[in-house]
C-alpha cells in the first residue's frame, strides 16, 4: 500500500457547535462545513476547512455510535483518527491483509462521498487509521 495526502484528522467531541465555536474564536478558523448526520456511520459531522487539510469534528449519533465508548472514556473529546487518501480502498484492504493487518467491517461511503475503510488502532501504534479514496472534483 502507498498512502497519499493526509485528508483529515478526526476529533470526537461531545458537542459539535461548541467545538466549531472553539476553532473559530481560539484558532481563527473561518471556513466550516456545517453539521450533518451520517446515520449509517453513527455520527454527526462538521468540518473545519484548512488550507491543506480538514479537521473532522464528530459527535455520537444513535445508541450504537462507534464513538460512544471513546467519548465515555474521554468525556471532553479527543483525537480519534487520522485519514489518508489511497487510490483504491479495495487494493488497500488486500495490501493490509498481506501485511497481517485486519480492517474493521466493510468499506463504506464516507463524509466525502467516496469509499473508505478503517484499520484497527492495534496495527498502528494505537492510532485508528481511516483510508479513503479522494473526492473527484
Ligand atoms: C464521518 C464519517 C467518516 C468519514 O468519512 O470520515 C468517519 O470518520 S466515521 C468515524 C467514526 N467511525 C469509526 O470510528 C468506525 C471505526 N471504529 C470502530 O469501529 C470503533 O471505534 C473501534 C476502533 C473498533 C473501537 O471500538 P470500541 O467500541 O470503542 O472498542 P473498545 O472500547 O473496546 O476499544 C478497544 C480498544 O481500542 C481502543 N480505541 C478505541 N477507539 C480508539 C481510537 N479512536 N483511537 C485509538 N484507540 C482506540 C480502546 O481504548 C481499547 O483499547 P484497550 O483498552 O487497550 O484494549
Ligand atoms: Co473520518
Amino acid at each position: 500500500m502507498k498512502i497519499g495526502p493526509l485528508n483529515h484528522v478526526g476529533i470526537a467531541v461531545p458537542n459539535l457547535e461548541e467545538a466549531m465555536e472553539n476553532y473559530r474564536t481560539l484558532y481563527g478558523a473561518t471556513e466550516f462545513v456545517q453539521p450533518f448526520v451520517m446515520e449509517a456511520q453513527g455520527v454527526r459531522v462538521a468540518f473545519v476547512n484548512l488550507p491543506n487539510s480538514q479537521i473532522e469534528l464528530i459527535e455520537p449519533y444513535g445508541e450504537k455510535s462507534p464513538i460512544r465508548n471513546f467519548l465515555e472514556k474521554n468525556p471532553k473529546g479527543g483525537q480519534h483518527h487520522v485519514c489518508f487518501e489511497v487510490d483504491s480502498v479495495a487494493d488497500a484492504i488486500n495490501d493490509a491483509a498481506a501485511e497481517g493487518a485486519s480492517v474493521i467491517g466493510e468499506p463504506r461511503i464516507g463524509a466525502h462521498g467516496t469509499l473508505m475503510i478503517f484499520i484497527h488502532p492495534k496495527h498502528s501504534n494505537g492510532v485508528l487509521i481511516e483510508l479513503m479514496e479522494p473526492a473527484k472534483h
